[in-house]
């Protein structure tokens, strides 16, 4: 078995997988009992002598499910079950498909795109988003790509949810998308943006964009998103590297229009025309799928009409072709839907009889296979003509063909290629004029880098005797100033609790302290104040663009919440003409809200992504002088331990000459363990000799009132 065959196996079960999720509801139906552990649902109708249910004859159906999601199932465990592989999928190569299915306000756009307040509630889009994202970051032995499309089809046309730069007020405002099929019968979406998502936040912004578009454009008759179809998809490229091959993939997330039927919800004029192509096209759906069970069972019938409607077309490869689909049959376990709860069973179990096809869409990457092949070729024709002995260029070669064999042999040094073809030439001439060319470049090489070396050492050396007097310097600083030397240079007495020769050293202050008076202090110090004002710049934008995201859900919630108190009220014939064109009047202007949130949500995030750069760039300036500094820092103490001169010895006479009321005692321990530690350059040098350093004119100050005090007590340095 191919490692290809390996991963549909893995990847892709043999039918539709087709998963049931029940909505939570106040007036939950007494005769719907769900199986979670034998993924089962039991639903008992009661006889009703009036009515009449879908089948009055039956009290009691069983459905059969790949997975039940019961009323308390949280969005995560129904990514994890429903989701997770069919992107894991799409990852490695293999199509794949996700659909809601149910009745309106069953919980299909809850599902697949999720609540709109609670970060918990994200739906099967924003998380398959992040698991890509995250699968992209961790797989480092692919290069990915990831773009991303969002369609609506609403009374059979299909519309651009993410069209460019376009002010968008209605529906008509978005492209229309065009279907074409190829002479293979591969289907081509035409007029449909396809963008680029580079990171986790690009491709949720996207889907922001689509679903803000989507409301914005709703027909005011149109109730909120039960009228239309909505197709997310996510296009993956991986590139093995090393490899010729590709791996493209589909993931397509689907929200279907509601399912329940028009005569039951007595509705009339456009509300009408949309409900009948609605259900047409979900009936067409129901005829692709019967003719697909059909065809799974054996039966001869091998049309299958997609053609029949756009959804369908656009659908062809997701039901029965090649690709991975799960369906999510939504039902609501409110008693008055039983009905139709019960056709959403139904349809469900027509669907797991479809059989899939899925395959590792792998493909040759055929630029990169043409130019391998080019190359191989040329060689062999070299080597033909050489083996031939048919020399074009007998004896010397003009001055125009060294020049060409010349080039092609700097050609063949800059090729980073390990593959990169040797340039021998065509003749035997060519090859020595080539072979020549290499040994030339090796020895001007070769005397260019012996000079580089040279200056090379000699920078080093200098930059490391500037680095250890630094840093001598610096410790000597940061240890006077630890033992509490007065700005009159005289030593402080000990504070109560610390008795003479208590001192311990202490890595920390120290590492502190040599920070402090590093060369590279200055600027870290800059760098690190222009970081915080950056956090702070970002913190505000972040809770502006926040507070703008929450604004547009509110207006959006607003603008749903009104269009069904609208239908309603029509329902029940008590709406007059005066209130409907309030309504439209008060929806207008929280759209008008939104297209300016809008674009303020775009400005400030725009921003933020400057400045996140910006941020990115500070932070790694800091962590580089950060790290620089510990690791001078660590040389320098390592050398010390090298040499046999631990600081302990200073620290201990420091301490005894800061504490010690009788100086005599303290005088030749203090003298000889200065002397040691920082070096006789140091501890010889006068206090009015200035140090060579720049920036360092406060540990000028410092060293200049250590030497007032050595003399004090010790009397005058003596000159070398
Ligand atoms: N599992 C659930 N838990 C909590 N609330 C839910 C759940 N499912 C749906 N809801 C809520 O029920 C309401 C209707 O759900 P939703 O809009 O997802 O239905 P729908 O099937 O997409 O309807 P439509 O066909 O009109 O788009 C929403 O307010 C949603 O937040």
């Amino acid at each position: 078995m191919t490692e290809a065959d390996e991963l549909v196996e893995r990847a892709s079960p043999k039918n539709i997988e087709v998963f049931l999720r029940l909505r939570p509801a106040p007036a939950h139906a007494a005769g719907i009992t769900v199986d979670a552990v034998e993924s089962r649902v039991d639903i008992a109708v009661q006889r009703s002598a009036g009515s009449g249910y879908v089948n009055n004859q039956r009290e009691h159906y069983q459905f059969q499910f790949s997975g039940v999601l019961a009323a308390d199932a949280h969005q995560d465990e129904v990514f994890e079950r429903v989701a997770r592989e069919v992107v894991l999928g799409a990852l490695d190569g293999v199509n794949g498909t996700v659909f809601a299915y149910g009745q309106t306000g069953s919980g299909k756009t809850f599902t697949v795109t999720g609540g709109p307040e609670r970060y918990a509630e994200r739906g099967l889009i924003p998380r398959a988003i992040s698991l890509v994202f995250g699968q992209v970051a961790s797989r480092s032995d692919y290069s990915f790509s990831v773009h991303v499309t969002y369609m609506e089809v609403y009374n059979e046309v299909g519309y651009d949810l993410l069209a460019p730069a376009r002010e968008v007020r209605e529906l008509e405002d978005l492209p229309r998308v065009a279907v074409r099929e190829d002479e293979a019968g591969a289907v081509h979406l035409g007029h449909l943006s396809v963008h680029c998502a580079s990171s986790e936040e690009d491709a949720l912004n996207l889907l922001f964009l689509g679903d803000t578009n989507r409301t914005i454009s709703e027909t005011p008759m149109n109730l909120a998103s039960s009228r239309s179809h909505c197709i997310f998809t996510i296009h993956t490229e991986a590139r093995q590297a090393g490899a010729d091959t590709v791996r493209r993939s589909k993931l397509a997330l689907v929200d279907l229009a509601g399912s329940e039927r028009v005569l039951r919800s007595g509705i009339e004029g456009t509300t009408l025309r949309e409900a009948r192509h609605i259900n047409l096209s979900l009936h067409f759906l129901e005829q692709v799928i019967v003719a697909l069970q059909e065809r799974s069972q054996g039966a001869r019938r091998m049309h299958v009409p997609y053609r029949n409607s756009l959804m369908t077309t656009i659908l062809r490869d997701s039901l029965g072709g090649n690709c991975r689909t799960v369906m999510v049959a939504n039902i609501t376990s409110a008693a008055d839907q039983l009905d139709e709860s019960i056709s959403t069973c139904r349809f469900a179990q027509r669907v797991a009889m479809v059989a899939c096809e899925a395959s590792v869409n792998e493909e040759m990457d055929s630029a990169l296979v043409i130019a391998r092949l080019k190359a191989q070729v040329e060689e062999l024709r070299a080597e033909l003509r050489l083996v031939r002995g048919d020399d074009g260029d007998c004896g010397a070669l003009s001055e125009w063909r060294e020049r060409q064999v010349r080039e092609s042999v700097d050609r063949y040094l800059a090729d980073p290629s390990p593959d990169a073809p040797p340039p021998l030439g065509d003749s035997l001439a060519a090859a020595r004029a080539a072979c020549a060319a290499m040994k030339a470049k090796l020895i001007e090489c070769g005397t260019a880098r012996g000079r580089n070396q040279e200056q090379h050492d000699q920078l080093a050396t200098l930059k490391a005797q500037v680095q250890q007097r630094d840093q001598e310097v610096c410790v000597l600083v940061a240890m006077l100033r630890e033992q509490g030397l007065g700005a009159d240079g005289r030593p402080l007495l000990a504070s109560k609790g610390s008795p003479p020769g208590a001192h311990k050293p202490d890595p920390g202050a120290d590492f502190d302290a040599f920070q402090r008076g590093h060369v590279r202090a200055a600027a870290t110090k800059e760098n690190t104040a222009l970081l915080r004002a950056k956090y702070r710049e970002a913190k505000a934008l972040g809770q502006e663009v926040s507070a703008s995201k929450q604004r547009i859900m509110a207006l959006r919630a607003g603008i749903e919440q009104q269009r069904v108190q609208r239908a309603l009220a029509g329902l029940a014939g008590g709406r007059v003409a005066e209130e409907d064109a309030a309504c439209c009047a008060n929806e207008e202007s929280a759209k008008a809200q939104i297209e300016q949130e809008r674009t303020s949500y775009k400005a400030a995030f725009v921003r933020l992504r400057a400045l996140k750069s910006k941020i990115e760039h500070l932070q790694l300036l800091v962590e580089q002088s950060t790290a620089a500094m510990k690791r001078d820092f660590d040389a320098w103490t390592k050398s010390r331990l090298a040499a046999g001169t631990s600081d302990t010895p200073v620290r201990l006479a420091l301490a005894k000459l800061t504490c010690n009321p009788e100086p005599a005692a303290a005088r030749a321990a203090c003298g000889a363990a200065a002397a040691h530690a920082v070096g006789s350059k140091v501890a010889h040098a006068a206090p009015d000799d200035r140090l060579p350093y720049t920036g360092i004119a406060s540990a000028d100050r410092e060293i200049a009132r250590f030497y007032q005090a050595r003399t004090a007590l010790l009397g005058p340095v003596p000159r070398k």
